[in-house]
């Protein structure tokens, strides 16, 4: 488990998933200090290209897995949210997805929606617990 890095949650939609994939792999020292949770389909995908990270995961996104996450960050269990949305493509659970990126807005959680966004959090010490 995390001794000195951040809570974080990971999050990508399906079009985006191998991006997510890669930017764990390429991040990979300093996610394994973190405290991850992530949706589960999200976190399959990043343990099959990096076994060794330690993840927990709730349930898909479409099935209430970003409520979940929303939810960790209402109380304050979460320090930044990496959440790979997909603009193109519409989605049966808009609503979750609007809600979860309301919630991390309300509680200024630190927040990037693509791999090259997320590099510049991670570059501002995201992955470091405050
Ligand atoms: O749908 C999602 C986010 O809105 C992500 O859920 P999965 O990681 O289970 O695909």
């Amino acid at each position: 488990m995390a001794e000195h890095g951040a809570r974080i949650a990971l999050v990508a939609h399906d079009r985006l998933k191998p991006d997510m994939a890669l930017w764990v792999a390429r991040h990979r020292d300093a996610l394994t200090r973190c405290e991850i949770v992530s949706t589960a389909t999200t976190g399959a995908m990043v343990l099959r290209e990096c076994p060794d990270i330690s993840l927990t995961r709730v349930l898909s996104g479409p099935l209430g897995g970003d409520q979940q996450i929303g939810a960790l960050i209402a109380e304050g269990r979460i320090d930044a949210l990496f959440f790979f949305v997909d603009p193109m493509t519409p989605m049966p659970h808009d609503v979750d997805v609007k809600a979860l990126l309301r919630v991390a807005l309300v509680h200024d959680v630190a927040c990037a929606f693509s791999a090259r966004s997320a590099d510049l959090l991670v570059a501002g010490g995201a992955l470091l617990r405050a």
